[in-house]
């Protein structure tokens, strides 16, 4: 059926998916040539920056959720609604996603919407962040990842969704699933998305150890595909983008459905009891009590 749903339509496999967004959010209309869109969310500045190329019809999305670009259910929110706007433009065939925050593309879950708060505040965030996962691994563009600072937890796993990662050569940077180092554990969609990214055994490994790669190590592991000096990372995806925009897109598409069809449906037919399953996790004492140690070594070794 998805397979089908990508001949009929670009969104094909999008529509198959899309679901309401939290706040009830929907489906919007196409965006406008040489978009450059700054959503406003509860008045502060815009998390995201699209600039699209209409010629090449390619979109940048930019990360911009000072200081880290911390997932936030307000981030989440906005980025789900550019994102989608995306997909139903017909004319913007890839996405570039990189970070405007120096040294970090993104730290991942913001510790702070799992800290302290309700359970139904806790269940609208991992909905929401189910949501970017759905939209980003199921989407029928070329999205390439330009990784140019860390991108530990649930900045690696947005890296993975994409169809290819090229990552900025420093060896401060790091990338990986780290949850188990936060006493969390990464849930079984995250754990998927990496084992169809570097295998079983490498995960198996990666995720008890909550271990973060070096980009050489990202690299070798194959983790990310491409390392190159951090001022060419842009000029690289926007080559790469090319090679990957010379595919028709309907046998890409139908291509990256089949690879990724099965691990889509099964977040899709478990979606709920997979938030009640966050949420009594994640409310628990000594859940509560591990994120509070780490906020605080976070803290302290700025200090
Ligand atoms: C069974 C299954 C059921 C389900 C079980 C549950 C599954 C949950 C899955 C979770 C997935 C995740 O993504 S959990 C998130 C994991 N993320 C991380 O571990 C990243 C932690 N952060 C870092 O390592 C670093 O900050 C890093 C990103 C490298 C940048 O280092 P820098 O030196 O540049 O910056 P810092 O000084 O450390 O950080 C700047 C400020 O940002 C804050 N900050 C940093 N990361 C943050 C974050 N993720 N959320 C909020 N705030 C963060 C710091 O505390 C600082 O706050 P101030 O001091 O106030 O300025």
């Amino acid at each position: 059926m998805a397979l089908r749903g990508a001949f009929r339509t670009r969104c094909g496999l999008l529509s198959l998916l899309s679901q309401r967004l939290p706040h009830g959010n929907h489906v919007r209309g196409c965006v406008s040539p040489f978009l450059s869109t700054h959503r406003r969310n509860n008045s502060t500045a815009p998390k995201i920056k699209v600039d699209f190329d209409q010629t090449a019809g390619v979109s940048i999305m930019t990360l911009q959720n000072p200081p880290v670009n911390s997932l936030s259910l307000d981030f989440l929110t906005e980025f789900c609604s550019a994102l989608e706007k995306l997909e139903m433009d017909k004319s913007c065939r890839g996405v570039i996603l990189t970070s405007g925050q120096p040294k970090v593309f993104s730290a991942g879950l913001d510790i702070m919407e799992m800290y302290g708060k309700s359970p139904e505040r806790c269940g609208e965030f991992w909905r929401a962040v189910q949501e970017m996962w759905l939209k980003l691994y199921s989407s029928n563009m070329v999205i390439i990842a330009a990784i140019n600072g860390s991108s530990p937890a649930g900045g690696c796993l947005m890296s993975m969704t994409c169809d290819y990662r090229i990552m900025a050569d420093n060896p401060r940077y790091s990338i990986g699933l780290n949850e188990t180092q936060l006493g969390i554990v990464a849930p079984f969609w995250f754990k998927e998305t990496m084992v169809n990214t570097v295998g079983h055994r490498t995960t198996e490994i990666a995720l008890q150890l909550g271990q973060l790669y070096s980009p050489t190590e990202a690299l070798d592991i194959g983790l990310v595909d491409k390392l190159v000096p951090e001022d060419q990372i842009i000029t690289t995806a926007t080559q790469t983008m090319t090679k990957w925009l010379a595919v028709p897109d309907h046998a890409r598409q139908i291509t990256k459905s089949m690879m990724r069809k099965p691990t889509i449906d099964k977040l899709m037919s478990k979606r709920e009891p997979d938030i009640q399953n966050f949420v009594s996790f994640i409310t628990k004492d000594p859940i509560q009590k591990s994120l509070g140690l780490y906020l605080a070594m976070l803290k302290k070794r700025k200090s």
